[in-house]
């Protein structure tokens, strides 16, 4: 059994503290708690349990006819109870990880404006730059806050510029790490830098929230983003920093200016590698086919795209030996005007100039369009990040299905609408021989008397664990010795290792996400310790790995009732 959870000291009584989400009880406030913090007369009369409550609200969740009104119930739950919130989703979480992440939590930031009912998180504006450290230190104290969530809004799922519905984001991906790797809710801070928005109808709506203006880019906006980091290191020194869903031009080169200073990672560019790799891994081995010997055709070579790219070019170099530039050389980048060429390298970013291929190799070849490039390349693994649905065509499938045995094809592209092809007519139209995952969750494929599980290749599977490790050992920085290690962990979960045929699945299925992050959480742990960026000494983790993990889940907040007593 587990340990009794040691009492929460309060000086709220009465309606504060039904009011306080993170206090508040509800139906299960105990008689004595009724009684000593003034609650008798603002409780229905019956005390009922964690379990009773988690019934009746699932309930309420089942009469709600849209997943958008299905998100808003959440999300009032949250604001309301959080340990009810957390303990409901737990239940339910392969039901409702769609409702509160993508697809349905792309609507809710798209509409944040319109569905607002309290704000939630920090919001920082670049008009008002003097006041970042006084509204960051509102919070909490210094040593209260693990892990911050900041995005600018550019660049949300596959919705583009949403302005400062972005704290959405921030908030959906703290929901998460609490979920998957119980990351005490009350030690996060989910904040939205707010620059102004590029996008029309948020400009053109009377009741858009956020600063009403054209997106600030070049030296105000690196300043504001510089004295964020610098006061958000000053008010929680101990605080991890998770990048979300920064623009294609801020995304990598913020990750560069600051990973080797603090401890900080972005989702889209590492979180995305990660899991994506781990996927790669899994159906390399079903399809038998070597990493040192991999094509790779990635479609849309934004922020994920080249991140996925990268990623896969270290692992294909530490195989074989070769360069990272050798191995670039097996991927193909492609993007808007078709594959990325060395002569249009004053309109590429820095990540896309790595992997642009020399003209002279294409000089009689079509390289606009992605058929032709697949024509030509004959890749075994094609990736979508384009946010285009249905750019991965029949005819392009089957043309690359007629140069390698097992297609591996990832569209993952979100939210669901954005998928570059369902995973039902991959299956189709291979007759059962591609290996898929999404981006977005997708319910299993039928064919011909086999049922194929389709993985969701999505972040969430990593970048909990990664948080998870760093924020207990407390890292001085993520070195990519601690993703690798990451992404092995996440790779020997693979349901297909133990199916031959990979119709089980490439990437642990979301109800193992726990379970599955503790093991990435260790290998992080353990990385950190051999390239010593560990902030806590040997002494203080298991030698053992065993008894690391017992130490990890030890540490992981668990949604129940902690008893409340009268604070000194
Ligand atoms: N499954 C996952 O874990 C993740 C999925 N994504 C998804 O990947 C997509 C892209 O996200 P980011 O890389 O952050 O955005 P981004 O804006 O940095 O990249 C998108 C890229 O696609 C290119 N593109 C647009 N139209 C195209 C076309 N017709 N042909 C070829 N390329 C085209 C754009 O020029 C851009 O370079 C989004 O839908 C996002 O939701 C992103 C991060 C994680
Ligand atoms: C999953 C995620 O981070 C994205 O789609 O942007
Ligand atoms: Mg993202």
């Amino acid at each position: 059994m587990s340990p009794s959870p040691s009492p929460i000291p309060t000086h709220l009584t009465g309606l504060s503290l039904l009011h306080n989400p993170t206090l508040n009880k509800g139906s299960a406030f105990p008689p004595s708690e009724r009684t000593r913090f003034e609650l008798h007369g603002l409780l229905p009369q019956r005390v009922q349990t964690l379990e009773q409550q988690v019934e009746r609200a699932y309930q309420q969740f089942v009469g709600k006819e849209s997943d958008i009104a299905k998100n808003v119930f959440l999300t009032s739950l949250r604001e309301q109870d959080e340990v009810l919130f957390y303990a409901l989703v737990l239940e339910h979480l392969k039901e409702m990880f769609s409702i509160i992440y993508t697809p349905t939590e792309g609507e809710a930031i798209e509409n944040y404006s319109k569905i607002f009912r309290r704000p939630e998180g920090c919001f920082l504006n670049i008009e008002d730059q003097g006041r970042i450290e006084t509204d960051l230190s509102k919070w909490a104290s210094p040593d209260q806050v693990d892990i911050i969530v900041v995005s600018d809004g550019e660049q949300i799922l596959g919705i583009g510029d949403q302005g400062v519905g972005a704290i959405l984001i921030s908030i959906a991906k703290l929901m998460i790490y609490t979920l998957c790797v119980g990351i005490d809710p009350s030690r996060t801070l989910p904040v939205v830098l707010d620059v102004g928005t590029n996008n029309k109808d948020h400009l053109n709506d009377p009741l858009y929230l956020g600063l009403q203006k054209p997106r600030e880019s070049g030296e105000k906006y690196d300043v504001f983003v510089e004295r964020f980091v610098k006061a958000a290191k000053k008010c929680y020194p101990n605080a991890y920093i998770h990048f979300e869903d920064f623009g294609l031009n801020n995304a990598k080169r913020i990750l560069d200016k600051y990973s080797p200073q603090i401890a900080c990672f972005n989702d889209d560019v590492q979180g995305t590698g990660c899991v994506t790799l781990a996927g790669v891994m899994a159906a390399l081995r079903v399809s038998k086919v070597p990493m040192e010997e991999l094509r790779l055709v990635a479609f849309g070579a934004g922020s994920a795209g080249t991140g996925i790219a990268d990623q896969i070019k270290d692992a294909i170099a530490v195989e074989s030996g070769k360069s990272k530039e050798e191995a670039a050389k097996q991927i193909w980048c492609v993007d808007k005007p078709g594959l990325i060429l060395k002569s249009k390298k004053d309109q590429l970013t820095p990540a896309q100039l790595s992997f642009a291929r020399e003209d002279s190799e294409w000089k009689d070849k079509d390289h606009s369009d992605l058929l032709s490039i697949i024509k030509e390349v004959k890749p075994h693994l094609l990736i979508g990040t384009s946010t285009q649905p249905g750019a991965f065509t029949r005819e392009i499938v089957q043309e690359m299905a007629s140069h390698v045995e097992r297609p591996i094809i990832f569209p993952l592209s979100n939210p669901t609408r954005l998928h570059e092809a369902h995973p039902k007519d991959l299956i189709e139209w291979t007759d059962g021989k591609a290996l898929v995952a999404t981006g977005s969750p997708f319910d299993p494929v039928e064919y011909k008397g086999t049922t194929y599980s389709i993985s969701e290749c999505n972040n969430s599977t990593t970048f909990p664990g990664i948080g998870l490790g760093v924020i207990l050992c407390k890292a001085k920085r993520v070195a990519e010795s601690m993703l690798v290690a990451a992404i092995k962990a996440l790779a020997e979960q693979a349901p297909a290792l133990k199916d031959e045929d990979g119709a089980k699945g490439l990437l642990p299925d979301v109800n193992d996400v726990r379970a599955v992050s503790v093991e990435i959480a260790a290998a992080v742990i353990r990385a950190a310790q051999k390239e010593e960026v560990a902030g806590i000494g040997e002494d203080e983790v298991p030698g053992d790995d065993e008894e690391l993990k017992k130490w990890i889940r030890g540490r992981m907040w668990q949604a129940r009732y902690r008893p409340l007593v009268k604070a000194e």
